[in-house]
């Protein structure tokens, strides 16, 4: 997780020196994680360490700023002679910017590889893209004879390039040695540009119409590129007859593409066209939970749910607005909580007022006493037990705005024993200091940061 947080730290700090400057020294630094809330960097040597405190330090400081931090912290920490003589720049996260190009045969720049992460597997279904899926999968399984082509068209970022690389990765896994490549339009038409530019045409005709399955990406972008549609059509004919499997994506349907070819238009609509919508409230809960998992954070469900409804679109937003709950809890060395998930998101999104709830608290609670929810709200009476309820009933009433008769009702108890676990705890607050502690830090977490926001 730390990772992504460095990523984006040095993200921030290279717009804001010079290239020579970034790689002399931020180049060589090794991010070693975030503890308790201060991110901790490996440097080479003392003198680098006095030269990062000396100049780069409030840098660093706006940076964590950016990302939530209240009070950012650094700090740096000389690496062992060792570690440092085997420092070789793939220990370094990879640097913000481009990503790292693939060995391609020239002129060909633009070839890319499948992202990992982008498999099936790794795919939530639900009702907006189930089409889409149940298609590519009957495409993986059946490459060329399913459906083709398969035209998937959506807005952006609802996962057109991840299932396309879906396929990719399954008919890799399946039919290993077969051909795959995926281009974006842009790619395509660049590599034609040079190829006729540098008088390769017999290469990169063989390098398209040779292979097994073609992914291209944003093809909306042919409108308007009356070669690029030529060398297109043929290309598509080509894979077409040998019976070899061609997957467009697109941000709109084929008859929505202005200023294609007829001949073009017709034959993207031979296959089959799937869409896939926005996903509805319960899908992108599953993605935030799948994403959470793969990144081994724990994260509560109810966090999860106030992500999902601040981000409603884009599911690249979605997994960006996790990331950043993430990187601020961490930042500010304070546990996930929905307040805490509100004040990260604040910046990017309308501010939701959190409402703390009676079940919150007795969760809260329980999980802080290490106690099942039934039992703090059950009947015993032992000591124990009490306390908890106590506790809990005591927070409600300063948290929620719920009467003391309804307290009483989520218990099962009538408002009086509320009224009296209420001015007990009231009368133990400072004299206890377990107790205090106990009520300040549940306090703390079901509120977010600090005490400033029960004023608000
Ligand atoms: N159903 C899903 N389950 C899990 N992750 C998803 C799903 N749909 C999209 N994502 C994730 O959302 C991000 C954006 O998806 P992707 O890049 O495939 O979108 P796109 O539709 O191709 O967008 P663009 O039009 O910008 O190219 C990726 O990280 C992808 O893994």
């Amino acid at each position: 997780m730390s990772q992504e947080i460095w990523a984006d730290v040095l993200g921030y700090v290279r717009k804001n020196i010079s290239e020579v400057e970034y790689h002399t020294w931020f180049a060589p630094v090794k991010n070693l994680g975030v503890q308790e809330g201060s991110l901790v960097l490996g440097v080479r040597n003392s003198f680098a360490q006095e030269w990062f405190r000396k100049h780069y330090l409030e840098l660093l400081e706006d940076a964590l700023r950016s990302l939530g931090a209240q009070n950012p912290a650094v700090s740096f920490q000389v690496l062992p002679a060792v570690q440092e003589a085997m420092f070789m720049p793939q220990d370094a996260p990879p640097p913000p910017g481009p990503p790292p190009r693939s060995p391609s045969p020239a002129p060909f720049e633009n070839r890319k590889s499948l992202n990992p992460k982008y498999t099936f597997e790794n795919f939530v279904v639900g009702p907006n893209n189930n089409l889409a899926h149940a298609a590519a999968l009957a495409v993986a399984e059946s490459p060329g004879k399913a459906y083709n082509p398969l035209f998937i068209y959506g807005d952006v970022g609802l996962g057109k390039t991840h299932l396309m690389h879906a396929v990719g990765h399954y008919m890799m896994e399946r039919f290993p040695g077969k051909r795959i490549e995926y281009v974006s339009t842009e790619s395509f038409t660049n590599d034609l540009i040079n190829a006729i530019r540098d008088d390769k045409m017999t290469l990169f005709r063989n390098r398209y119409r040779s292979v097994d399955l073609l992914l291209v990406d944003d093809i909306q972008f042919l409108a308007g590129k009356e070669r690029t549609q030529e060398e297109f059509f043929h290309t598509f004919n080509a894979l077409y007859e040998n019976h070899k499997q061609i997957i467009l994506s697109s941000d709109r349907p084929p008859r929505d593409i202005q200023t294609l070819e007829g001949r073009l238009r017709s034959r993207f609509e031979w296959g089959l066209i799937t869409d896939i919508q926005s996903p509805e409230f319960e899908t992108r809960v599953a993605i935030l939970k799948m994403n959470a998992e793969h990144n081994r954070i724990d994260i509560p469900q109810d966090v999860l749910e106030l992500i999902a409804r601040q981000v409603t679109s884009n599911i690249r937003e979605l997994e960006g607005a996790l990331m950043r709950v993430v990187a601020f809890s961490s930042l500010n060395n304070v546990p996930f909580s929905r307040a805490v998930a509100a004040k990260a998101l604040s910046n990017v999104f309308t501010p939701q007022e959190v409402k703390v709830e009676m079940i919150d608290v007795l969760r809260q609670v329980a999980a802080h006493f290490n106690m099942p929810q039934d039992v703090v709200r059950g009947a015993g009476r032992v000591r124990e037990v009490v306390v908890p309820r106590q506790v809990a009933m005591y927070l409600i009433r300063e948290l929620t705005s719920h009467s003391l008769p309804e307290i009483g009702q989520f218990f099962g108890r009538d408002h009086s024993t509320v009224m009296h676990a209420v001015s007990k705890v009231t009368e133990q607050m400072g004299k206890d200091t377990e107790l205090t502690a106990s009520v300040s830090s549940l306090r703390r977490r079901m509120q977010g940061l600090d005490e400033e926001e029960n004023e608000a």
